[in-house]
């Protein structure tokens, strides 16, 4: 029997982010892990014109629920949407949603954040750091309260090499921030953020380094937890390979890498790419909730989700395995043929960047142009360059963390538990894994049938005689350009016709002898 499972059945947990990639698969595996929970309460906002009901109904008919609703078939009865936006005062929840969350919640999985990279610092405080410590306030009115898990990220000290399982002091107190944010207008807040975040390289990282701090000065009474996983990538294993819906960390570079848009980036091969499957993830996190609240550790405990240190790989090694697979199971409609290089100077960056994004871009957008179509593919092509400059941060370093209490929740574990909530990552074949992440993201992002795969291949071919025709057509325009204008050119064309002409009369006086 798993303590795990056991723990969660009965109980009330409140999970905020549960519309995010992450918060899906944690509440995928609480309902199927522990169908008997009593409720799952999440904090919703309405969005994109959606009622909460009609966005619950959306992720709960996904492929991702698909064995729960076989396990827990009444699921949707389980699960209640609590209005709630995280940037307002209270969250904007009634009253009545607020007596029933205080009074109810036994386990607390706080995953809502914004993880964009360029928000604008009031916006990522206010959620990074000033919701974070109200949820924590509101915690602190739960009589009921086993465990409170916080979501982070094992950037947030990525200013540092090496990194502990402790929290780092700030230059500035997070209250402090939060208090400035409420007087000082958007133009002084600009002027002060880049000498706030440091030698951090964004707003991101910054403010999930305050909400750490936030924690453990809030949450000194309280039984918490604090997760950093490193780039989450697809599922592993459950509930099936390669599940993932959003384009952050690798899964837009993978589009992009499969259309045939990416050809060069700049990324040290060697650098570790520390990616952490999504459902690994989680079953730390489960865990944790588990440990923190049945062995009531002394002091906040926090756990490195990380893959680098148990379990290393690289860009380079993943980087030939995404386009060993989308060789193998190409992506539809690509715009060129997938085929990628690292590159590692500015100048390279530069001039691959000239030649192989933009030069193509700007010749198909005149191509759309000319057949009475909208160009579009620059302004793809632009927004591709401004994501990868903002990733190239995390691709061209390395870091260690160290994992002292993961490797300890490990030893912890039953072995049935072990199995049930595997997060040890010794045990991932990457080769196996970037090749499901790369099929996943043909048909949960892309959502491309496999059945269209010999057409794709068909196409990529196109590409390729395309790509030769294109490359004999711009030879001979450029040679008879210099033949024109240039006498050394002309030179060389004669001695190469002399010569060809001289081996062929060889050639054929050679084989008349023999004959
Ligand atoms: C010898 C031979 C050698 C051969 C070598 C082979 C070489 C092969 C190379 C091939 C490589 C293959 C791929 C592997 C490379 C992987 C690199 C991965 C790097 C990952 C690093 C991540 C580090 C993360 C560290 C921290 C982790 C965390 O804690 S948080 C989670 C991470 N957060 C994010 O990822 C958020 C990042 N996104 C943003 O900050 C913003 O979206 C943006 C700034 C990037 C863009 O903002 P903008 O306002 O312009 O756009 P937005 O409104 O957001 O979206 C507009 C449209 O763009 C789409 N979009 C959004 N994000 C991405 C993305 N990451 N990639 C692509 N497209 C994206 C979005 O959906 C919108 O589309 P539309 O709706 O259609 O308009
Ligand atoms: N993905 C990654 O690579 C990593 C993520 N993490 C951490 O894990 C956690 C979850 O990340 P992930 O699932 O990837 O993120 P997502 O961006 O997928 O999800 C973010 C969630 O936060 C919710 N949210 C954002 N703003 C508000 C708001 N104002 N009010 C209510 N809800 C809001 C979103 O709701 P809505 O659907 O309405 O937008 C969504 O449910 C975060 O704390 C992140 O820092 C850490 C390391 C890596």
């Amino acid at each position: 029997m798993s303590m795990i499972a056991a723990f969660y059945g009965g109980k009330s947990i409140l999970i905020t982010g549960a519309t995010g990639f992450l918060g899906k698969v944690l509440m995928e595996k609480l309902f199927r892990t522990s169908p008997d929970l009593k409720i799952i309460y999440i904090l919703v906002r309405p969005k994109a014109g959606q009622t909460l009901q009609q966005r619950v109904f959306q992720i709960l008919n996904s492929k991702l629920f698909e064995k729960v609703k076989e396990i827990c078939p009444n699921v949707h009865e389980k699960i209640r949407p609590i209005s709630a936006d995280l940037n307002q005062h209270d969250f904007g929840i009634s009253k009545e949603d607020l007596e029933e969350l205080l009074s109810s919640t036994n386990i607390v999985f706080h995953c809502a954040a914004t993880v964009r990279f360029d928000d604008h610092l009031r916006h990522a405080v206010q959620l990074n750091v000033t919701a974070t410590q109200q949820l924590l306030s509101m915690a602190s009115q739960m009589p009921k309260l086993e465990a409170f898990i916080h979501l982070s990220t094992a950037f947030s000290n990525c200013n540092l090499k090496h990194i502990d399982e402790v929290i780092y002091p700030c230059s500035v107190e997070p209250k402090k921030i939060i208090d400035s944010m409420e007087w000082l207008d958007d133009a002084i807040i600009d002027e002060i953020t880049p000498k706030l975040i440091g030698d951090r390289p964004n707003t991101y990282t910054y403010t999930k380094a305050l909400g750490e701090i936030v924690v453990q000065q809030e949450g000194a009474n309280m039984n918490i937890a604090i997760i950093r996983p490193s780039i989450v990538g697809a599922t592993w294993q459950e509930p099936f390979p390669g599940w993932v819906d959003n384009l952050n960390g690798p899964s837009g570079l993978i589009i992009a890498t499969g259309k045939g848009f990416l050809r060069a980036i700049k990324a040290t091969p060697m650098a570790i790419a520390d990616l952490i499957p999504a459902d690994t993830v989680v079953n730390l996190t489960l865990a944790a909730g588990w440990y923190t609240a049945v062995h009531r550790p002394k002091s906040t405990l926090i756990y490195h989700c990380t893959s680098g240190n148990l379990n290393p790989c690289n860009w380079l090694k993943m980087g030939l395995q995404v386009l060993a697979t989308c060789e193998k199971v190409p992506f539809e409609k690509a715009f060129r043929r997938p085929k990628a290089d690292f590159t590692t100077t500015r100048f390279t960056t530069h001039y691959w960047n000239a030649v192989s994004h933009r030069a193509p871009a700007i010749i198909y957008d005149i191509y759309l142009r000319l057949t009475g179509r909208k160009p579009r593919v620059m302004k793809l092509m632009n927004r591709l360059l401004r994501t990868i400059s903002m990733l190239e941060y995390f691709i061209n370093r390395s870091w260690e963390w160290s994992t002292h209490n993961t490797e300890m929740l490990m030893s912890m574990l039953s072995p049935e538990d072990q199995r049930m909530f595997n997060f040890d990552v010794r045990q991932l074949n990457w080769l196996e894994y970037i090749e499901n992440y790369v099929l996943g993201v043909k048909k949960y992002l892309l959502k491309e049938d496999m059945a269209g795969v010999p057409e794709a291949r068909q196409h990529l071919r196109r590409l390729r005689n395309i790509h030769y025709l294109f490359n004999i057509a711009l030879f001979l325009i450029i040679w008879r350009l210099l033949i024109a204008r240039w006498q050394m050119a002309r030179n060389v064309w004669v001695f190469i016709v002399s010569f060809c002409s001289k081996f062929l009369s060889y050639f054929r006086a050679s084989s008349t002898l023999k004959l």
